[in-house]
């Protein structure tokens, strides 16, 4: 296959977007009445809006000839199949299998996998209803009312983002605590308050050996023994979560208390597998599956909907149309909802742990950009602080404005004011594709020389994902429309979306440098700016 640059469907819509030029969205719109509602797709529970784009009838489906030349739903069905695409890895991607349906057939190695999904959800469900239940009791007999997941990266971000999510349909009655980072605040922070004889430690780690999550695990288990001055009550605290058993025995947690997952289900894809224990100890095993069928619904929908109507495909493709033929660099993810807080960051590992390569399929550097810089915070806080980019910086910034239509019932009488919420949501796509001319300002009586100052260019492009409300199923479809949209982009530039060689080398070099920081070890051949450092902490630390 030709190089990504190299194919005519490439410099088809180089060409094309030269001849737009710098068309406005205000046009585009007084010349297609219904341009709303054509642009627009129902998924599920999700409505999307995708009439604010810079893109016209033949800009969609020049982006979706390039989908097509560059071979992207055969690379899908090859992924569902449970074919090796994660190459530099040899590793099937099936992410896709955990949310399958009990008699769903998905093979690797002439193994069908849905089986042991199954068994392990169904592990995952009666170990679940035995700590909500109150029948699994901590060493002294004590009923568990605090979790605690000991993870990182994609060991701790999906169940703390989907936790954050869902906690109106939590068991209020117990507190869930995320600990990720190496930093000792963090396991401090969990730690303070809670009750050694109340609480369960879920160790998650695809691996078992990633350094921040042993260290934290360890220090963990050390207070548990401390406290309840018995090395037996580890059986009763500790679970873990892993695919590597050898390490879980090494660690001492007893393998029956371990809960597995496979090689092909990547760290950032993972969060639908024993990954989400603590979630679904939150949620309870009926509202977890709830929310795995959200992703079914949306990988059916991925692997079945012709291009025209398909979502992840079409959110690919704005990005690649945004990423590559405008030279936008980040892209925004905003949601209109308080629960949302950390879908941007999760968000960030998902995409940017995936598609920030710069080395094609064939070994050699890419010649176009990859993946963009990928962040958000909730609107409308955004707002009041770096929306003035948005609207009148020099950058293109893409956004995703996420809003629901329901507020959560829990919310009682304060749900009056998810009507103002959402204005600010519509306000914000309307204010970023329309803005307001220098002639509409001026029309308004102010001072001529003010005028540009309060001049809103517009034509910055949105997506609006309303949906119905945030439950576990919509949540599940939302996280598999970026999954795959993600697997789209990666598709198109002609890299593997599912290896993470760029986080290996800080690793090691940190554990080169501890050594230095800890006994003073020598670390010959450190250049000048890091040994300075080195020297500099030890003083401060007082070593
Ligand atoms: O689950 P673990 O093996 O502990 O890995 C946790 C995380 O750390 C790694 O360095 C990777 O960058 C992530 O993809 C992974 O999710």
């Amino acid at each position: 296959m030709p190089r990504l640059n190299h194919l005519s469907e490439w410099s088809a819509l180089a060409k094309h977007r030269a001849e737009l030029g710098e068309v406005h969205l205000r046009d585009l719109f007084a010349a297609d009445a219904d341009r709303g509602g054509r642009y627009s797709l129902q998924v599920g529970d999700l409505y999307l809006d995708y009439a604010k784009h810079l893109v016209t009838d033949e800009t969609l489906s020049l982006l979706r000839e390039l989908a097509a030349a560059r071979g992207v739903n055969e690379l899908r069905d090859a992924m569902f199949r449970g074919d090796k695409i994660n190459f530099t890895e040899h590793r099937a991607v099936l992410h896709t299998a955990l949310r399958a349906p009990r008699d769903a057939v998905v093979e690797v190695d002439g193994e069908n996998v849905v089986p042991k999904v199954h068994a392990v959800l169904d592990r995952m469900a009666a170990f679940t209803d035995r700590v909500r239940s109150g029948e699994w009791t901590g060493f002294t007999g004590e009923r568990i009312t605090t979790i605690v997941n000991i993870g990182i990266g994609g060991s701790d971000l999906g169940p703390a983002m989907a936790y954050e999510a869902l906690r109106a349909y939590t068991d209020r009655g117990l507190v869930f605590h995320f600990v990720s980072n190496v930093d000792p605040a963090d396991l401090h922070e969990a730690l303070v308050a809670a009750d050694p004889a109340r609480t369960l430690f879920i160790i998650s780690s695809k691996t078992f050996t990633t350094i921040e999550t042993i260290t934290n695990a360890t220090a963990a288990r050390k207070w548990l023994v401390e406290a309840l001055g018995d090395e037996a009550a580890v059986a009763k605290h500790f679970v873990a979560v892993s695919t590597n058993a050898n390490e879980v025995a090494k660690f001492g947690i007893d393998t029956a208390n371990m809960f597995e997952f496979w090689d092909w289900v990547g760290g950032r894809y993972s969060y639908d597998s024993a990954i989400g224990l603590s979630l679904m100890i939150a949620l309870g095993p009926a509202g977890f599956r709830q929310m795995l069928d959200g992703f079914h619904l949306m990988d059916e929908h991925f692997r079945t909907a012709p291009p025209e109507q398909n979502a992840p495909l079409l959110l690919g493709l704005l990005g690649i149309w945004y990423r590559n033929f405008h030279d936008a660099q980040t892209h925004a993810v905003l949601p209109y909802s308080h629960y949302m807080s950390k879908f941007p960051a999760y968000l960030q590992q998902l995409d940017m742990e995936s598609n920030g390569k710069s080395v094609a399929r064939d070994g050699r550097p890419v010649d176009w950009d990859t993946g963009p810089v990928v962040w958000g915070t909730p609107g409308t806080n955004g707002q009041h602080a770096y929306y003035q980019l948005l609207h009148q910086g020099t950058m293109l910034v893409p956004a995703d404005l996420i809003g629901f239509a329901r507020p959560l019932t829990e919310l009682g009488e304060l749900a009056e004011q998810h009507d103002l919420l959402m204005a600010n949501l519509f306000a914000q796509g309307q204010a970023l594709a329309f803005g307001k001319p220098a002639e509409q300002v001026a029309a308004e009586g102010v001072a001529e020389a003010e005028v540009p100052h309060r001049t809103f260019h517009g034509n910055r492009p949105s997506t609006t994902i309303l949906a119905t409300e945030l439950n576990p199923s919509v949540l599940g479809q939302l996280v598999a429309l970026y999954e795959h949209k993600v697997f789209v982009q990666g598709a198109i530039w002609d890299i593997d979306s599912f290896d993470q060689w760029g986080v290996e080398l800080g690793k090691v070099l940190a554990k080169r440098i501890e050594p230095a920081l800890t006994e003073g070890a020598e670390l010959p051949g450190l250049d000048s700016s890091t040994a300075t450092l080195v020297a500099r902490y030890r003083t401060k630390r007082g070593r």
